[in-house]
């Protein structure tokens, strides 16, 4: 007598302590029927247990993706063994409001659950639990961790004043394209080119105003660029264009539409009008590569006559000729 009113005792701190823990409790029969539901569950979804008791999960909540939870659920019938789910692989199972002060950004709880088998004395699995955790406050965290590990990795590439790639990340580019270019044979054409009399501008109207010439001609360079195109802030006033899967004709065609932007530019600055020009050295992959940095010279060295012919030019370099 003495004993059943002790595991009766039991029995209701049991009781108690499931209706008030820190998280969610449901029991499910075979078809989904809502047996158990825990003070958390009523707390989150607004649903108190007399109106769930007996009614099938998915038609309360059709937020729950049906398909994918009733497998999970069944494999637990039939394997009698645990299943989990993260909120990396779904956010959330229930969607409930989020209510945490340090992460109430979040516009919903993020959950973790485990299903769990719940075996009758028979030893048969008449029922599954889940237990559902809300994980908002460290899933917010690692998300933001993962946010500004992605603006580090941008900020790392791009060059502050003209958002182009800067040199180090424009490099690797580089590199790649060309060992694309080895394994595919599919020609890519390489531009250099460099702002003719820069230091006039800077002696003339000071560095801010250069600095807004560099900006324009970013601009004027982004407007032109295809969506494959790297394009990057080589050095001061000197940038590097990749075409990718182009010739050298159609490199030519991109320079000087480049070139005849730019001339055309004005950039207004403490009264004064400014305009400037471009000198451009257009070289194309071929067969005697033997490394990128010929590429790069080839290059460079088109656009070094470019300035010797008079600047305000595109230059190409001349692809080796084929023994007959
Ligand atoms: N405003 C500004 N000037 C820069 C920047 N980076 C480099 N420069 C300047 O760019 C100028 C480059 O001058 P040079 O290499 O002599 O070339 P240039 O005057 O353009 O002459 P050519 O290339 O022969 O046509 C130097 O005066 C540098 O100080 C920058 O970020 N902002």
């Amino acid at each position: 007598m003495q004993n059943s009113a002790f595991d009766l005792k039991e029995f209701h701190w049991m009781v108690e302590m499931v209706q008030t823990i820190d998280v969610g409790l449901v029991v499910l029969d075979r078809e989904h029927r809502v047996q158990a539901w825990n003070g958390f569950m009523e707390n989150h979804s607004g649903k108190g247990g007399s109106q769930v008791q007996n009614q099938v999960m998915f038609d309360l909540f059709d937020e729950i993706p049906k398909e994918w939870l009733s497998q999970k659920i069944e494999s637990v019938f039939l394997l009698k063994n645990r299943a989990f789910t993260t909120w990396e692989q779904r956010p959330y199972i229930f969607r409930f409001k989020n209510y945490r002060p340090i992460t109430g950004t979040a516009e919903f709880m993020y959950q973790n659950m485990t299903i769990i088998p719940l075996m009758s004395l028979t030893g048969e699995v008449t029922h599954v639990s889940l237990i559902i955790y809300d994980v908002t406050d460290s899933a917010v965290n690692k998300l933001q961790l993962k946010d500004l590990n992605n603006q580090l990795k941008d900020l790392s590439r791009i060059d502050a004043l003209t958002q182009l790639f800067n040199r180090g990340y424009w490099e690797e580019q580089f590199k790649h394209e060309y060992l694309r270019y080895k394994r595919t044979q599919a020609n890519a054409c390489l531009i250099m080119f460099d702002i003719d009399h820069f230091k006039r501008v800077n002696d003339t109207y000071g560095h801010q105003a250069g600095d807004k010439v560099i900006q324009a001609v970013s601009a004027t360079l982004k407007q032109n660029l295809r969506e494959t195109d790297i394009a990057g802030r080589y050095g001061g006033e000197e940038f590097a264009v990749l075409l990718v899967n182009t010739d050298a004709e159609k490199a030519l065609f991109f320079a000087e539409r480049l070139r005849k932007g730019i001339e055309a530019l004005h950039v207004y600055h403490e009264e004064h009008d400014i305009c400037f020009t471009i000198s451009l050295g257009v070289a194309q992959t071929h067969d005697e590569m033997t490394d990128e940095s010929i590429w790069l010279k080839e290059s460079d060295t088109a656009l070094y006559k470019a300035k010797e012919s008079g600047r305000n030019k595109t230059c190409t370099a001349a692809l080796p000729k084929k023994p007959k």
